[in-house]
């Protein structure tokens, strides 16, 4: 069924969402098949309204427009990046030493039921410059949290799970709606690129039209590929965390970003992942189902909590 346009798979939401038994479970297989080969697929129809793509980036392009003055003050150390402003320079990617030619702004969970899980956010960061800010991410992050809760049930399903295996660690859990921007560039880069190669920690990712061209994965025989996705498609890629748990079946694949040609310094570019994770007490462990004698245990047992604190340190963030 997954129809291959560009250098990932294209699948349709629609035919999960709508769909009759047969379109969903081909949905079901294409999907899990994509993430076992390729880790990437585009998604259309994924449910996000386009009006509300569109606002997230006329705001986002605000914010950052601001003077540099007003954005430090919306840069918290003690969050560590994880709500707020994070600024130039200070996110290098596991394994590199030179920080990536970005800065980004982070908008979390806001639980509003009485689940106590609710004591382990910070609270957002309010851009006071920019009123429509924060409501716009948070109809974002929700929009964002129901699509990637689809995508979540149909690899349930793939994974012979229950289609509802991941919805109670999902609701409320510690997902991260990420605004960047890659700023003009005005030198020779040394050494640095926009986003440095480097897999993803969370569960899966979901990103709206990056708008430009750079964002690349690494395939199987090494080749840097480029991802172009239509303006109606999201990107979704599987992260660490998925690959954990299946004992590494679906595969969270290598990805950077990378400069653009010189003629095209003198542009920004801005893209909006959102880091779909659990909460922090889903054991990651990996599933039964997903260990025999051709695919022996990889991994320790960990939580969600343990190893996103792991990584935090790895990527400079956390100390
Ligand atoms: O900017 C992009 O297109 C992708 C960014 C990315 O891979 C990340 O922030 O993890
Ligand atoms: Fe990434």
């Amino acid at each position: 069924m997954a129809t291959i346009t560009h250098s990932i798979p294209v699948v349709d939401l629609a035919a999960f969402t709508s769909g009759d038994a047969k379109s969903k479970a081909e949905f079901v297989q294409a999907l899990g098949k994509a993430y076992e080969e390729v880790g990437f697929v585009a998604v259309k129809n994924h449910g996000i309204p386009d009006a509300l793509i569109a606002d997230l980036y006329k705001y986002v392009q605000s914010f950052f427009a601001l003077p540099s003055d007003t954005k430090y003050q919306y840069e918290i150390p003690e969050l560590a990046g994880q709500r707020g402003y994070t600024s130039f320079g200070k996110e290098h990617a596991k394994g590199f030493d030179a920080p990536d030619l970005k800065e980004f702004f982070q908008f979390g969970q806001t639980v509003e039921d009485d689940d106590p899980v609710a004591d382990e956010y910070p609270p957002n960061v309010v851009v006071k410059e920019v009123p429509e800010f924060t409501p716009t991410f948070q109809k974002a992050y929700r929009a964002f949290e129901q699509s990637g809760q689809h995508l979540l049930r149909a690899i349930a399903l793939y994974l012979g799970l229950d289609e509802q295996f991941f919805d109670q660690n999902v609701h409320n859990g510690n997902s991260i709606l990420r605004a960047i921007h890659y700023p003009p560039i005005t030198q020779e880069p040394e050494s640095a690129i926009r986003a440095e190669q480097h897999e993803d920690i969370n569960l899966i990712t979901l990103l709206v039209g990056a708008s430009a061209d750079g964002l690349q994965i690494l395939d199987k025989q090494d080749n840097w590929v480029p991802v172009t996705s239509l303006p109606e498609q999201i990107v979704v890629n599987v992260g660490d965390m998925l690959q954990r748990l299946t004992n590494n079946r679906l595969k969270s694949t290598t990805h950077r970003v990378v400069n653009p040609p010189r003629e095209m310094w003198h542009t920004s570019r801005y893209s909006i992942p959102f880091f779909l994770h659990p909460k922090s007490g889903m054991r990651l462990d990996c599933l039964e189902s997903c260990v025999d004698d051709k695919h022996p245990l990889e991994y320790e047992p960990i939580t969600a909590g343990e190893y996103l604190d792991e990584r935090l340190r790895e990527i400079g963030l956390k100390k």
